[in-house]
């Protein structure tokens, strides 16, 4: 059980995430959704303790984990693997490499540097490539393969870790409708194989109905929602999203995937659905 009480972070005067208090029971799939702003970056980094908290604590069995330091807060970050918008691989190492890396705060500094992996730390990862579909490009620079690929890359390196939670930032912000469904049906195939908590933080909302048994709603930097999915109702949306800064009602491209692809268009959208990609006019 992962618990959050009253956890607070503030940077000077903007309070980015308010007393929030949560638990998290092992082998959930949460999403986080919220508008732009809303603290979900900040309250997943906090768990992993790239960001330190203002206030409150956070526990795992137990544990209080805001507070380590040294060896232990390097184990802890060992256990809560992130994957991240923007993928951080290292774009002229090959994809093997990228995911060996996994195993970084497992290893001496000399073998890091010099790039010394036991034999069944290599098959372990190229199994865990195939696992995610993309073992042949195994050989390849990182910044060879496409969005979606090095995301599945970048899985497989948090993989590695042998983590007990997975924390996602917009994991699928970047990826074209595919992509993104390869790039979520690959957490939930581990969140349900492997019982590892999946935390995500999305930007769209019908990805958060498809894919999560939560999901949480934060708005300045406070919980305003935290349910099913079939429980998030049009009101509860509302306190999510709120009205536009002009006064606006919340929009779909607000809260689903939208798509306006190069030479198409921008009145198609493309909207992810549990069968595929469907277009829609707009
Ligand atoms: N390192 C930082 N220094 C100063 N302010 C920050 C920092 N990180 C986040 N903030 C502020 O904290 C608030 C919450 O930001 P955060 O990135 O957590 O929101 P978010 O919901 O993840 O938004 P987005 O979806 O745009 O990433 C924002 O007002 C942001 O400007």
């Amino acid at each position: 059980m992962l618990e959050l009480t009253d956890v607070t972070r503030r940077f000077g005067a903007n309070t980015a995430v308010d007393s929030v208090t949560l638990s998290i029971p092992e082998g959930q799939m949460v999403g986080i959704i919220g508008r732009s702003g809303a603290g979900k970056s900040t309250l997943l980094r906090m768990i992993n303790r790239l960001t330190g908290v203002s206030g409150g604590v956070i526990s795992h069995h137990g544990r209080p984990v805001s507070t380590l330091t040294g060896r232990e807060l390097r184990s802890w970050q060992r256990d809560c693997a992130m994957i991240f918008q923007q993928f951080n691989l290292v774009p002229r190492l090959d994809v093997v490499s990228n995911v060996l890396h996994g195993t970084l705060n497992m290893r001496s500094t000399f073998a890091t540097m010099f790039n010394l992996f036991p034999r069944e730390d290599i098959l372990r990862a190229i199994s865990i490539l195939e696992r995610l579909g993309v073992a042949e490009n195994a050989p390849k620079r990182a910044e060879a393969l496409s969005g979606g690929q090095q995301q599945r890359v970048a899985i497989a390196r948090a993989l590695m870790q042998s983590p007990k939670l997975i924390l996602a930032d917009e994991p699928i912000a970047s990826l074209d409708p595919l992509n993104a469904q390869i790039v979520m049906d690959a957490l939930k195939d581990i969140n349900e194989q492997e019982g590892i908590t999946v935390v995500t933080n999305l930007h769209t909302l019908d990805t958060a109905r498809n894919y999560c048994e939560r999901i949480i709603g934060m708005a300045a930097g406070k919980v305003v929602f935290d349910g099913r999915p079939e429980e998030l109702t049009t009101e509860a949306v509302r306190a999510i999203y709120g009205a536009g800064a002009d006064g606006e009602e919340i929009s779909e491209s607000m809260t689903s995937t939208s798509l306006h692809a190069r030479g198409r268009p921008a009145d198609v959208k493309a909207k992810l659905t549990p069968s595929g990609v469907a277009l829609e006019s707009i």
